[in-house]
């Protein structure tokens, strides 16, 4: 197995920024965790910008919408425009819209926050549950009827997850076999400021446990996400660099797309899973400890 070239003198960073003119960049673990943003992330990103890099932020974090997601990055005071940025709620919308075609007259019953609601509402598409206060409340089987128009159920992160949530998302799932799941992405965990937090994945999985069932998922590592960005930007993969922190999304993505990939260790991924006798098989091009050491390429 081959073992990832290990950056570490200014002339390897200069060469990275000569060899590819599109940057994809992950976000959480990559440029921050939760708010707080990596030391070093703005200069490297003012630096590629400088040198007429394009560059696209690709996220699995499905609780804020494209625009919301402008808003976050504004106030980290990080140069982005929306339509630089996809995230998972994004290419879930587009999947429902584009791929799966949900009939105009069919909802989706939504585990997971306002971005998503927020995506969904972009691409048309109707919903119910999410955010909404009424399903907080706790679940009564016997006065529950399905709504017989919803088409599918989406699962993202939902830190307001509920028992009835589950059991209605379970209910349209397993009485309607037509009754699509799509689950926004599976990352298992996500580096929050405060540390390691249950990600997008843990919330899905007591319903595929619960139905014996697999959800599409839509995030990174997925196709269809990749697809999203290709519909917007034009770039070719041969000089395009994906810049990540989870081996099984980030750099798996990049890999199933054909692009270069560089690892970074202020996230997820740590030293031993690429590295002696745990290392994973999933092996980027790449790797350095921060995209701040980037700055070394000035
Ligand atoms: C971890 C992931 O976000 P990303 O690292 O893809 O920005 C997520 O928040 O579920
Ligand atoms: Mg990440």
């Amino acid at each position: 197995m081959t073992a990832p070239a290990r950056l570490s003198i200014a002339s390897e960073y200069a060469a990275l920024l000569v060899q590819f003119d599109t940057w994809m960049f992950d976000c959480d673990g990559v440029l921050w965790h939760g708010d707080r943003l990596i030391p070093g992330v703005i200069e490297v990103l003012a630096l590629l910008r400088k040198n007429d890099k394009k560059v696209v932020f690709v996220t699995n974090n499905a609780t804020k919408s494209r625009r919301s997601y402008k808003g976050k990055f504004d106030a980290l005071g990080v140069e982005a425009h929306v339509d630089e940025i996809f995230g998972s709620a994004y290419a879930a919308a587009v999947y429902l819209s584009s791929v799966a075609q949900l009939p105009k007259d069919k909802k989706v019953y939504v585990i997971g926050q306002a971005g998503l609601e927020e995506e969904l509402h972009e691409e048309g598409i109707a919903f119910l549950g999410g955010t909404d206060p009424a399903d907080a409340l706790p679940f009564d089987a016997a006065s529950f009827t399905p709504d017989p128009n919803v088409g599918a159920v989406v699962c993202g992160l939902d830190t307001a997850i509920s028992y009835a949530k589950y059991s209605k998302a379970f209910t349209y799932l397993s009485t309607n076999p037509d009754c699509l799941f799509v689950a926004t992405n599976e990352d298992s965990t996500y580096p929050s400021a405060h540390g390691l937090l249950p990600g997008a994945g843990a919330i899905s999985a007591p319903l595929r446990y619960a139905l014996g069932r697999d959800p599409v998922c839509t995030g990174k590592p997925a196709k269809v996400m990749l697809d999203c960005v290709k519909a917007k930007v034009n770039y070719d993969p041969k000089r395009t660099i994906m810049v990540g922190d989870r081996l099984n999304t980030d750099i798996l993505f990049g890999k199933a797309g054909g692009l270069a990939t560089l690892l970074v260790l202020t996230g997820i991924t740590q030293e031993a899973e690429i590295n002696g006798p745990g290392a994973s098989h999933i092996v980027p091009d790449y790797v350095t400890q921060s995209l701040a050491d980037l700055r070394a390429a000035a």
